[in-house]
């Protein structure tokens, strides 16, 4: 027994040094191309000067040297995670990037494990092996190889698998059962099956990813972005592409997972964060939010904007040339008309209101001047002093503005008269006094959608600005195209070493390049500009969006090449999503796919049980995702008389059992408004979950809504019921809650549990 034991250690040792010194060809690899790559930026920092094409080139090596040596820097860790061998006798390693061997007919070294050849390391099972004979998981601590994990595929093995045919299973636990950093990490090296397909689904359209939670639905959106960047590079890196989350916390949360990759050409974003000079900082019920979040909002703006095309109630005089001149009515009206026919936005249509009326203003001045002893010439003359005249302009400006969204939104909000007309019978009384709030208060997540939707009604009257930037755009193109062909002649820019700036680039794209200046990725440039349309848009927690939310996307989104996750069983926003269909039928019918998620790797069983109660009891047809493992803690429950001393006393029994990890203590709003200050003074290691950063502290105090997409080592959950009378969706919010903890949760009340807990 202890021989046979021995021969396998002495096996394992040799397997492990011979996986080690092919991770030191591997990383003495990587040390080259990163000296290259670093030799080469330095050369091109080093030129400066010569002619304006030297410059362009330069700004493109630089940035596509930068951006090679990111991705170089980006795969250190964990570069090499498996192995396959086929029944071919071939073996291919599998890491987060591709290496080549030059000097042997560029024969590959790693795999990328985008690379279609590194697919059967993600879906090869024993019962679909794919030419593999045997995948292997290893597992590094930096450049040294620690230990491997090896499955066999054949039908022996699948006997002995586990229901959920998981891939890599001792390394998948091993990760898991980890403890949190308060920073997502990826999951290249154990991505499942089920996920893979997600990954590499094909880029058109929208695909919808239903999945409890848990399931893995944020890790798979991040990859797709990856996935989809390395794919389809060329496409993307033009257009970018956008991941929305809900919250600044959520996108710190995951903002790591795509450098990790290697990847930094994405734009994280909030919906309240894609209008360009907008920082939403207001906060406000979410009542008002919901309001806000309806499609009749539309309605709303559309007469907020009318309101403010206006004629006088009978007729309005301004001296003109030492004489009174009357705007009437009639005359007005009749401008407005023709204004409004042109079904232009309102400071575009403007322009021809303004038009009309110094028409109509320029026969009055004439016919008061004898109109008969007037030639053309004459009557251009007035208009021409009418237009300069301040008096005139401001009597215009009146009735039709130009307008900011921002300036009509706050006015709106701020004037109770201005609310009634523009909301009519879509709003009630006491739904307008939600909305209702002093001048000046600043903007929430839900008045950037409004934003953006009036930002569409008002439009900008740019034609100035436009007709500069199309002279600027010939100008560049012209001058790009010089460049190349000027490159194309030059013998002496071929340098063999050096990729020439013609291989890469056609004229029309280095002229783009050029104007926007040749530095700034797409992800950077759609961030400054409220027009740009996107490549492909993730979206995370989908099912928290408003109808008003959903057009902003759309826009940034034409081509409609979408990843949608969330799951509608944890909707919380009360604008937010009862079903996808409702959520993607105005816009592409049933044009859209919807692909499951089934499997939880976050919550343990012991926890999911009690969780799969509260979604049973919000709907007996919804079905809980299954755990991969058990933690061996079984959740419980303590009824306390006062949380201000029983709460610290739990956190610090907590903070023992889970070491190093992190803690969340989820409360109802109201009750952290309450006694947050205090609980937060009796631990001095808690944050109160209002910065981004607060994931980074061992405890965190959080409502809900704050805590959507988060994980934590352990969760206290404060006073259930209340969470669940919170809303009409409580029960969804309770269901989010218990899911939050990878290891172990509490849960402490002063009132009675809700029915569906009494069992903890
Ligand atoms: N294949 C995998 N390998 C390793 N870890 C995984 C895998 N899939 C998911 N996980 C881990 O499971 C946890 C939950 O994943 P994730 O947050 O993506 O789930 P989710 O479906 O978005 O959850 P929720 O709906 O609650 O927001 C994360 O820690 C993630 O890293």
């Amino acid at each position: 027994m202890s021989n046979a034991r021995s021969d396998r250690d002495a096996v394992r040792a040799q397997e492990i040094a011979a996986e080690q010194q092919y991770l030191t060809v591997l990383y003495d690899k990587l040390d080259t191309l990163r000296q290259e790559t670093t030799q080469r930026l330095k050369d091109t920092l080093r030129d400066s000067g010569g002619p304006p094409q030297a410059r362009t080139e330069r700004d493109i090596s630089t940035r596509m040297y930068t951006d090679k040596l990111t991705q170089l820097s980006a795969v250190e860790h964990g570069m090499c995670f498996g192995r396959l061998d086929l029944d071919s006798g071939e073996t291919f390693h599998v890491g987060r990037l591709g290496l080549f061997d030059e000097d042997n007919e560029y024969e590959p070294l790693l795999l990328d494990w985008r690379a279609p050849a590194a697919r059967p390391f993600y879906l090869a099972t024993a019962a679909a092996r794919d030419g593999v004979r045997r995948r292997r998981h290893l597992r590094t601590s930096w450049r040294k190889v620690l230990d491997y994990e090896d499955e066999v595929l054949d039908l022996d093995a699948a006997e002995q698998g586990s229901d959920l045919g998981l891939a890599g299973e001792a390394t998948l636990l091993a990760r898991l059962d980890a403890r949190r950093t308060g920073q997502m990490q990826d999951i290249v090296a154990t991505i499942q099956g089920e996920q893979d397909r997600i990954i590499r689904a094909g880029m058109n359209g929208v695909l919808v990813v239903q999945g409890g939670p848990g399931t893995g639905k944020t890790a798979v959106a991040l990859h797709r972005a990856a996935y989809l960047l390395y794919t389809f590079r060329e496409q993307l890196s033009k257009r970018g592409v956008l991941v929305v989350g809900p919250n600044e916390t959520f996108l710190r949360y995951i903002g790591q997972v795509l450098p990790s990759l290697g990847e930094t050409g994405v734009l994280l974003s909030t919906v309240g964060g894609l209008y360009p000079g907008i920082t939403a900082t207001g906060v406000e019920s979410a009542r008002a939010a919901e309001i806000k979040g309806r499609e009749s909002m539309v309605e709303v703006l559309t007469a907020a904007v009318r309101d403010r095309e206006q004629v006088p109630a009978d007729h309005v005089e301004v001296v003109f040339d030492r004489e009174p001149l009357r705007i009437d009515r009639k005359t007005a009206a009749q401008a407005r008309t023709r204004a409004r026919r042109a079904r232009k936005p309102h400071n575009l249509a403007r322009r021809i209101f303004r038009n009309e009326m110094f028409s109509a203003l320029t026969l009055q001045v004439a016919d008061r001047l004898g109109r008969d002893l007037l030639d053309r010439r004459d009557l251009d003359e007035i208009n021409v002093e009418l237009r300069a005249d301040p008096a005139v302009d401001r009597a215009l400006d009146e009735l039709w503005p130009e307008i900011t969204p921002q300036q009509l939104l706050d006015e709106l909000f701020s004037s109770p008269e201005r609310l009634i007309t523009a909301t009519g019978k879509h709003l009630d009384d006491e739904e307008r006094e939600e909305l209702q709030r002093a001048a000046g208060t600043p903007w929430t997540p839900a008045d950037v959608a409004l934003l953006d939707e009036l930002a569409e009604l008002l439009g900008e009257d740019d034609a100035q600005a436009r007709a500069e930037r199309e002279r600027q755009e010939r100008e560049e193109l012209a001058y790009a195209q010089g460049v190349l062909h000027i490159m194309e002649q030059d013998e002496e820019i071929a340098d063999e070493e050096r990729l020439r700036v013609s291989d890469v680039l056609d004229a029309e794209l280095l002229a783009e390049r050029f104007r926007s200046r040749s530095d700034l990725t797409a992800a950077e440039r759609a961030a400054d500009d409220r027009t740009w349309t996107f490549g492909h848009v993730i979206v995370d927690e989908a099912q928290e969006l408003s109808p008003m939310a959903w057009r902003v996307l759309m826009r940034r989104c034409p081509s409609r090449s979408m990843t949608l996750v969330g799951d509608v069983a944890q909707t919380g926003a009360l604008a937010g999503a009862n079903s996808w269909h409702d959520v993607l039928h105005p816009y592409v019918q049933d044009r859209w796919k919807m692909v499951e998620l089934t499997v939880n790797y976050r919550t343990p069983a012991e926890i999911m049980d009690v969780a799969a109660g509260v979604l049973s009891e919000m709907d007996t047809e919804l079905e809980a995702p299954t755990s991969v493992r058990t933690s061996g803690h079984q959740p419980w429950s303590r009824r306390v008389d006062d949380l201000a001393t029983a709460l610290p006393e739990a956190v610090a029994d907590e903070l023992r059992e889970v070491a190093d990890g992190r803690l969340a203590v989820l409360l109802p709003p109201q009750v952290l408004a309450d006694l947050g200050p205090q609980l937060a003074e009796a631990l001095p290691e808690a944050t109160l979950g209002t910065s981004p950063d607060d994931l980074d502290a061992p405890v965190a105090l959080l409502t809900v809504e704050q805590a959507k997409g988060l994980e934590f080592d352990a969760v206290l959950l404060v006073e259930p019921a209340a969470i669940a009378e919170e809303s009409e969706r409580g029960l969804n919010d309770l269901y989010v809650a218990l899911t939050r903890a990878t290891q172990r949760l509490g849960v402490l009340h002063t009132t009675e549990l809700p029915e569906v807990l009494r069992g903890i």
